[in-house]
């Protein structure tokens, strides 16, 4: 009889990118509460903390004499320079951890993209949001309140940019109501999971099946 234990899986890179304030990080916080088999590829950053963000949870929050004795010892996977400051992808325990068929969420910006699918195509997996319009976005950007008006618009002037990169990436959801959106996620999620490519020891158990 064929032996179900045989069949595993290789985990996943899931990359959420967006225009800033488009609600890639509300949905990325949805998507970690309610599935245990994703962990937050935690970033390092440069830039200062904001209200309520935790060191180590939300970003490792470095100095920038600190990211560049990262970027010296080739601990990032990936790494950018987003508005004005760095943003990078620590490697830390990622390739072991697909292996064993945990996943990663990436909230990373296009140019991080790009480098972490020249890398490993075959895990990565790329979601862009977009919001309803960019009036919208505005709104979403003021109504957070973390930002001053002038980090605002350097925001504004850059969400045209960053959406030009809709076309490198696999799904484009778009974030009107956010549970709708939520729910398309997940469903990319587990769709993705199922791919053939991801099962592991699927040949022996088909081998076994026919015998
Ligand atoms: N569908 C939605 N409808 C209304 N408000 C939303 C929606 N999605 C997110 N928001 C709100 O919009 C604001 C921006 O969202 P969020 O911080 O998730 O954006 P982001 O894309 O991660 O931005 P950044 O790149 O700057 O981190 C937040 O205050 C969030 O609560
Ligand atoms: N290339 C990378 N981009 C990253 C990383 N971590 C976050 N980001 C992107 O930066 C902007 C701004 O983020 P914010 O938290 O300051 O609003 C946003 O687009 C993020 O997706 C990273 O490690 N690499």
């Amino acid at each position: 009889m064929a032996d179900q234990d045989t069949l595993h899986r290789r985990g996943l890179m899931f990359i959420l990118s967006s225009p800033s304030g488009a609600g890639k990080t509300t949905i990325s916080r949805m998507l970690l509460e309610a599935d245990e088999e994703i962990r937050l590829s935690v970033s390092a950053t440069t830039r200062p903390k904001r209200p309520g963000e935790i060191d180590g949870v939300h970003y490792h929050f470095v100095s920038d004499a600190e990211f560049d004795r990262m970027i010296e010892q080739d601990d990032f996977y990936e790494w950018a320079h987003v508005f004005d400051h760095r943003y990078g992808t620590p490697k830390g325990h990622i390739r072991a951890g697909l292996k064993d068929g945990q996943d990663f969420l990436f909230d990373i910006d296009w140019q991080g993209t790009q480098q972490l699918y020249q890398k490993d195509q075959q895990d990565v997996v790329r979601v862009f949001i977009l919001p309803p319009s960019l009036d919208e976005l505005h709104r979403r950007l003021t109504a957070r309140a973390t930002d001053s008006n002038d980090v605002i618009d350097s925001r504004m002037e850059r969400a045209r940019a960053e959406i030009s990169h809709w076309d490198g990436y696999d799904y484009v959801v778009v974030n009107d109501d956010v549970n709708v959106c939520f729910g398309k996620v997940r469903e990319i999620l587990h769709a993705e999971r199922m791919k053939r490519a991801r099962q592991t020891g699927l040949i022996g158990f088909v081998r076994k099946l026919m015998d």
